[in-house]
């Protein structure tokens, strides 16, 4: 049994500690111990004096002459909560990395970048961390492709918990923004039997091990081809008929066989459909919107751990999200890009003509030509796009009414279209690519109360490269699957 010297603490000056393997017990104590709070809401508490009881992660112990000084961080924000304990405390077992639950008294901190901090009169270590081990080190910024090589414990770094604190206050953004504006959340499925984006990128869905329930010789989903979604825009039309305005924002998945910076096999996508809407503005205006409401509530929510991104990992990216954010987003036409592409004097490794696929070199070099803001690049040739998208009838040259946003550093963001809501043309059009019988469900939405509809599609992962200046995809993802990669 060690005795303890307690810190400053007289209503607790009878406490007493002692070991007891891995872990520090308090013998007894006087005052009752106040219920755990997050070190988030402790940060900003005024109840000096008070009881305080956190639990959370070693980020760093500072042994001095009196006393211990411990960071702990529970995820609940960036900055962690300074603990002050007596330095006859065993300190064996506090590591960085170890759990500890810790119970103390709130005091005004000295320290000026926070207000306050715990005297601990008892720490309990709850899960010890050989730091000879433990991949990440004390004092260490470790780089966003170093940590990616532990998917399982890179949550414990202070870059990857920001991460995904922003992306979780993302996500609530994206959602508050549709329901504010009146769009009703539709869950689409995951698994389906259509190839909307008809690129043949599918994930086809089968019994594991090419068993079937019943027998069946048939390895589908109980003898029905299905696949993982590419996109829930097709079954979002099946509801805009009914609800007029519409989203849905969950995991999608491509079985693109691509290791690049911008590609996942799965990842997420914030996609609305609305009807009565005819005109591509209409839809660059909600795109446009989306983007600068989520990243409004961001900054503001998020503003310490998007200074991180923007001090360490990206300097200098706050200009570019100011600049952004100010501005209003550029459109050009397909034509117009595919002038501006002809005539620059940069040497592309894909060259370009009218009717070609833009390149992420071509949309990278679009949005520095237009002075480092968003660009829309509008009416693509018809060929290009999906069975879906609306026919410019009355154009010179035979386009689409398609649209993709282009964002700085990362290229396609969103992409979306008028959708073909006259039947005898979406008709004719299946049917060149033998796919009417395919979509005949399709097909008869145009019968029954057809309305001119469009939507749009924003890929969520490639949003949070933009706004944080984040090179890779893989680093914006809990847990990222690509090409020969599913870790855990
Ligand atoms: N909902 C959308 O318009 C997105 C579109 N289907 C895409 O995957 O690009």
């Amino acid at each position: 049994m060690i005795p303890v010297t307690l810190l400053r603490i007289p209503a607790l000056s009878t406490s007493l500690f002692c070991r007891c393997g891995a872990s520090v017990f308090q013998l007894q104590c006087r005052r009752t111990i106040s219920k755990k709070a997050r070190i988030c809401d402790v940060l900003k508490s005024t109840h000096i004096g008070s009881d305080a009881r956190v639990q959370g992660w070693v980020r760093s112990v500072r042994p001095q002459k009196d006393n211990l000084f411990l960071h702990v961080n529970d995820g609940s924000s960036l900055q962690p909560l300074q603990v002050v304990a007596s330095s006859h405390l065993n300190t064996r077992d506090l590591t960085f990395g170890c759990a500890v639950d810790v119970t103390g008294t709130l005091e005004r901190s000295p320290n000026k970048k926070q207000n306050v901090e715990i005297h601990a009169q008892h720490i309990k270590v709850v899960g010890e961390c050989d730091p000879v081990d433990f991949p990440f080190k004390i004092k260490e910024r470790h780089s966003l492709e170093y940590i990616r090589q532990f998917p399982h414990l890179r949550c414990r770094t202070n870059a990857f918990s920001s991460l995904l604190r922003i992306r979780s206050e993302a996500t609530a953004a994206i959602q508050s923004f549709f329901r504010d504006n009146g769009y009703v959340h539709i869950h689409t499925p995951t698994i389906t039997s259509n190839d909307c984006e008809g690129a043949g990128e599918l994930f086809q869905v089968e019994p594991a091990g090419g068993k079937n329930v019943s027998d069946d010789p048939n390895p589908h989903f109980f003898s029905v081809p299905a696949y993982l979604t590419v996109s829930g825009q097709l079954q979002l039309e099946v509801m805009a008929g009914a609800f007029s305005a519409v989203y849905t924002f969950g995991p999608t998945f491509r079985a693109e066989n691509s290791q690049s910076s911008r590609h996942l096999a799965e990842f997420y996508m914030a996609e609305a459909e609305i009807a009565f809407t005819e005109s591509l503005e209409d839809l660059m205006k909600v795109m446009e919107n989306m983007f600068k409401a989520t990243t409004e509530h961001v900054l503001s929510r998020c503003a310490d751990d998007v200074e991180l991104f923007h001090k360490y990992i990206a300097p200098g990216h706050k200009d570019q999200v100011d600049l952004i954010m100010k501005r209003k987003f550029h459109v050009i036409s397909y034509t117009e890009a595919i002038d501006i592409l002809n005539n620059s004097t940069q040497n592309f490794t894909f060259s370009t003509e009218w009717g070609c696929d833009l390149q992420t070199e071509h949309e990278k070099f679009l949005v520095k030509h237009c002075g480092n803001v968003p660009v829309f690049v509008v009416d693509y040739p018809y060929d290009l796009k999906p069975f879906y998208a609306r026919d410019n009838q009355d154009e010179p040259r035979h386009t689409a009414a398609a649209v993709d946003l282009l964002v700085p550093g990362v290229g396609e963001l969103c992409g979306g279209s008028l959708r073909e809501e006259r039947l005898e043309l979406l008709k004719g059009r299946l049917a060149r690519t033998g796919l009417e019988e395919t979509y005949a469900w399709y097909l008869q939405l145009r019968e029954f109360g057809s309305t001119p509809h469009g939507g749009f599609g924003m890929g969520f992962e490639r949003y949070l490269q933009c706004i944080l200046g984040v090179h890779n995809i893989k680093d914006v993802i809990p847990f990222a699957r690509f090409s020969h990669s599913c870790p855990l």
